[in-house]
């Protein structure tokens, strides 16, 4: 079982009377992508701001590195995009990158180029920032957070703004960095659509609440398109699904019903095919859905909450 880099513990957070988070629970575990999402003021910010501690919680805890100090020193061990990153615009890309490494106290002047080369800016030289692309300088911010050889990498909404050939570069580096160099990131986003193709784990917030955390894999599950079917002698109908309807893209769940993952087109033929055979349908009903109505389903069934 892979280690946990880091847990919060029934974190809350509260400004003025308001609590913007209430008793967060998540873990991410070693090489996760973990995608944060939720809506607008869901409060994926606050929430990273206590991540990387510049804000205290108002109750609960974090660990860190499978370990419960909060000290400076294992802060080190992460690197983060919060907000835009403080770039100087008069300067070139290793220009701030070494202002940045002194300010810092990071030792190694020489892992600068090599930082430059891992973003894709190696080749920018004397082109100063304020004539980067947007792309560019989330790329440069991207170096700056990796400047100190972060464990874990905290990236709050870092591809807004950017169009969608941006995006899909942004993403293939995050994977690349994930991949290559086993740093675990922690990515929030407004998009659930957007994450599910690079996050592996998925915290879902809304009104300051964890309404679910689910892998990918239970992601996919859920939102696979199927038909599911209640029969009142399920064994019989799997024999007619294999001889009958001649497929095996089916499932027979614990609660007695079956996921049909084929035919989808051919739903009178399947209850023809069962009912001629004798069985009783108590349920037929296609399920699954894209990511995003999944995820507005999930958020707008808690909004009375
Ligand atoms: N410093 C603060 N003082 C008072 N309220 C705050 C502060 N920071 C955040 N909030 C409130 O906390 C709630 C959550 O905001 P937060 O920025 O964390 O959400 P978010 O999910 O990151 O949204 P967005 O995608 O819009 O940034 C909002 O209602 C916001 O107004």
């Amino acid at each position: 079982m892979s280690k946990n880099i880091l847990r919060t513990i029934n974190l809350y957070k509260k400004y003025s009377d308001d609590y913007v988070l209430n008793n967060i629970n998540i873990s991410i575990k070693e090489g996760d992508i973990y995608g944060l999402i939720g809506l607008n003021g869901a409060g994926k910010s606050s929430l990273i701001r206590l991540i990387t501690g510049l804000t205290a919680p108002t109750n609960g805890s974090i660990e860190l590195f499978d370990g419960k100090s909060q000290n400076l020193s294992i802060r080190k061990r992460m690197g983060a995009i919060v907000e835009s990153p403080a770039l100087i615009p008069s300067m070139t890309a290793s220009e701030n990158l070494e202002v940045h490494r002194l300010v810092k106290g990071i030792p190694g002047k020489e892992s600068i180029k090599h930082k430059l080369s891992l973003v894709g800016l190696k080749d920018t030289k004397r082109k100063k920032v304020k004539q980067f692309s947007l792309g560019m300088k989330q790329r440069l911010g991207l170096a700056l957070a990796l400047l100190g050889d972060p464990e874990l990498l905290i990236l709050d909404e870092p591809t807004n703004g950017l169009d969608p050939v941006g995006v899909i570069e942004f993403r293939e580096l995050i994977k690349k960095l994930n991949r290559e160099r086993g740093i675990t990131i922690l990515i929030s986003s407004h998009m659930l659509s957007e994450l599910s193709q690079l996050a592996n784990r998925f915290g879902i917030l809304h009104k300051g609440r964890l309404v679910e955390e689910i892998s990918i894999k239970e992601l996919n599950e859920k939102c696979k398109q199927h038909l599911l079917i209640k029969v009142d002698n399920v064994n019989r109908a799997a024999t007619i699904l294999e001889n009958e309807l001649k497929t095996n893209e089916f499932e027979v769940k614990h609660d007695g019903t079956i996921k049909l993952y084929a035919l989808l087109d051919e739903v009178r033929q399947v209850s023809q095919s069962l009912t001629n055979n004798g069985l009783i349908i108590e349920q037929m009903t296609p399920m699954g859905k894209d990511l995003e109505s999944y995820f507005t389903s999930i958020v707008g069934s808690s909004n009375n909450g």
